[in-house]
């Protein structure tokens, strides 16, 4: 890979963008922004390149965060709500971020999460399912699953919602577990459970969903692979630097003109160098950093700014507010205790040595098999209707009603709060319709402590904020702030209530299904409410939000085209512009926002 600058000498002084981070989106924009040959642009990357059979490996979809030095790990602040518990606040760090250690789902959200994007800048606005649905196809190439695999498991799929040009994968595997037809039937024994045409189709209800995985070869397929590999080393104008850390942006009155980096093991800023941008410096350091490199270049609340001595570029209040993530181990867990028909995915996960090694040997020969699954490739997105018929009005007509400022942090700046009043109201509406998920279960093929619930669309808001006397080598201070709205909590009430439904009222039952947790004594909410306290993890790494895209006098910080707000010169391209969450996992989004930040950012060139 010649172009992997080998020594910082190397560096140009100047190039037309300077990209800030080579991850998920930052590798998709540069390989956009060089295809053309016109541009030059550099890669500024913390991480290094990896290729470990611990980032390849799809087997369970786990192995990317088995090995630490993929990713960066360290403490949220103790969360008061879940009995002053840290979270290990975790994310990819190597060339193609967190594609690289991601649980390989590829999920897309629904029509209504993109349309509320957009509705924030008015009814022009081309942040919508329709203006995101050309970029989802550029974003993906799709595989259908097998014909066996469509007929035994009754999979739909329709290719009009993807591509099939981009080098980034989105594929099936060879096999599956029989178990998971069942579940999928239970699931729809639920009233109000549909089952649309294909994952991409923007709605809700239960359905199968691709992984990102190169069928080819089966290994992961992610944003080094599908916009770096054999692409920079061939493109003169294309040049990389990994294992430096960028400190902050560089301005000349209100125009950025570049970024400072040091090594990424640096813990002064002694060494520092320069590198200018001609153009435009592009951040995309991900939900967690771009904020810090944000408030340490002077763009931020202003009194975080002064009590961390930095010179304020802009006062923007809305830098590393806004922070959301999805809540997990939340809900409830069964075995189906009388379950057996094997194998399922527990004979990997409690390990039936025999299996495991029929399973490897059948993957060594021929790439096929239970090692072709990834995390899963089925479950149910749904509307808080289905979960919660008799309560959801009341819950979305009450969390309508909140005094906004009233669950952020004290002294929150009145246009971060008019934000919150603005997603309140998209919100609510969202708690009330059939097109929006708010309840995820995801289908591990397991029969003890069967699957996983995720809350997609958390009330609650927390920050991510530079540590005042230390900005630049200080981790960022994370505060989840999890469940500071109440409102979380009487929706996860319903999740349990409902989970337990899912097990006792549909063909579930034939299994003698047992609670394990929360166990069928907790009934109260004060009892479900003190078990959740101390289970529930409020991030499944879909951390978003800290540089939203919305209007200015709601908080935002970038605007429609991604600018950052008060300077020149300076685009955020990351999951951090994403202003909620869509109701599913991110990296399908992230990956087709940053396909249409590479063209907004053509437009202008
Ligand atoms: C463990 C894990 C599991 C996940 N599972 C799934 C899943 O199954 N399905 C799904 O849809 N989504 C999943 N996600 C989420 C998805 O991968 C992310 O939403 C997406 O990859 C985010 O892309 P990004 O470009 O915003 O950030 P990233 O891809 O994280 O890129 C940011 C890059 O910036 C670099 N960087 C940071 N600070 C600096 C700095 N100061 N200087 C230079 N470089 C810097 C980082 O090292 C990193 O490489 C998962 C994420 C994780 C971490």
């Amino acid at each position: 890979y010649p172009n992997i600058l080998q020594r910082t000498e190397d560096l140009k002084t100047e190039y037309d963008y300077v990209i800030v981070g080579g991850g998920t989106s930052g590798l998709t924009v540069a390989d956009r922004l060089t295809e053309n040959g016109r541009y030059s642009v550099l890669v500024l990357e913390r991480g290094i390149f990896r290729n470990s059979t611990f980032v390849t490996t799809v087997n369970r979809g786990f192995f990317g965060i088995l090995d630490p030095a993929n990713f960066f790990n360290f403490s949220s602040v103790p969360q008061p709500l879940l009995n002053g518990r840290t979270v290990s606040v975790i994310g990819g760090q190597m060339l193609g971020g967190s594609s690289g250690v991601n649980g390989f789902q590829v999920l897309r959200g629904q029509k209504e999460d993109y349309d509320r994007w957009g509705q924030y800048f008015g009814p022009k606005s081309d942040w919508s399912w329709n203006g995101l649905l050309p970029y989802f196809n550029k974003a993906w190439n799709f595989h259908p699953p097998s014909r066996d695999l469509q007929q035994h498991f009754n999979i739909k799929y329709d290719t009009k919602f993807w591509g099939s040009t981009s080098k980034i994968h989105a594929s099936f595997p060879t096999f599956s577990w029989p178990i998971l037809k069942t579940q999928m039937e239970a699931i729809g024994d639920i009233p109000g459970v549909k089952f649309p045409s294909d994952s991409g189709s923007g709605e809700t209800g239960a359905y199968w969903h691709p992984s990102s995985v190169d069928p080819s070869v089966v290994l992961r397929s992610f944003a080094r692979t599908g916009h770096w590999d054999g692409i920079e080393s061939s493109r003169s104008n294309y040049h990389t630097l990994t294992g430096q850390k960028v400190l902050k942006v560089l301005f000349q009155g209100k125009k950025a003109t570049g970024v400072s980096f040091v090594a990424a093991d640096a813990t002064s800023q002694a060494g520092a160098r320069t590198v200018k941008a001609k153009k435009e410096v592009i951040i995309a350091a991900g939900t967690l950093h771009t904020p810090q490199i944000l408030q340490a270049s002077g763009i931020g609340p202003k009194d975080l700014l002064r009590q961390a001595n930095i010179n304020v570029v802009v006062d923007l209040p809305g830098v590393g507010a806004n922070f959301q993530d999805q809540p997990f181990n939340i809900g409830a867990f069964f075995n189906l205790t009388t379950w057996n028909i094997h194998p399922d995915a527990d004979d990997l996960w409690l390990n039936n040595e025999t299996f495991i090694a029929e399973a490897q040997a059948e993957f060594d020969a021929n790439r096929t098999g239970p090692n072709t699954i990834a995390s899963g490739n089925s479950g149910a997105w749904l509307p808080l209707n289905v979960v919660s018929p008799t309560k959801f009005r009341d819950i979305a007509a009450r969390y309508e009603a909140q005094n906004p400022a009233s669950y952020l942090p004290a002294g929150t700046d009145k246009t971060v709060i008019a934000g919150y009043q603005a997603q309140k109201k998209a919100k609510a509406k969202a708690l009330k319709s059939s097109g929006s998920a708010i309840y995820n279960f995801f289908f591990t093929g397991r029969a003890q402590r069967n699957g996983a619930i995720v809350f997609l669309h958390p009330t609650s808001r927390g920050t991510v904020l530079i540590n005042p006397s230390d900005p630049y080598f200080s981790a960022p201070i994370v505060d989840y702030r999890a469940l500071t709205n109440p409102i979380d909590l009487e929706i996860l009430i319903e999740f349990t209530h409902f989970t337990r439904k899912v097990f006792t009222e549909t063909r579930f039952k034939h299994y003698n299904p047992v609670e394990l947790e929360p166990g069928a004594d907790v009934k109260t909410p004060a009892q479900i409410t003190a078990w959740l306290k101390g289970m529930l993890i409020p991030s499944c790494f879909h951390p978003i939000g800290t540089a939203a895209m919305l209007p200015r006098n709601l908080g935002g910080v970038v605007n429609e085209k991604l600018l950052v707000y008060g300077v020149i010169g300076l685009s955020v391209v990351d999951a951090s512009i994403m202003p909620d969450l869509p109701g599913s996992y991110t990296q399908q989004t992230t990956y087709a926002v940053a396909e249409k930040a590479a063209d907004i950012i053509k437009a202008r060139a």
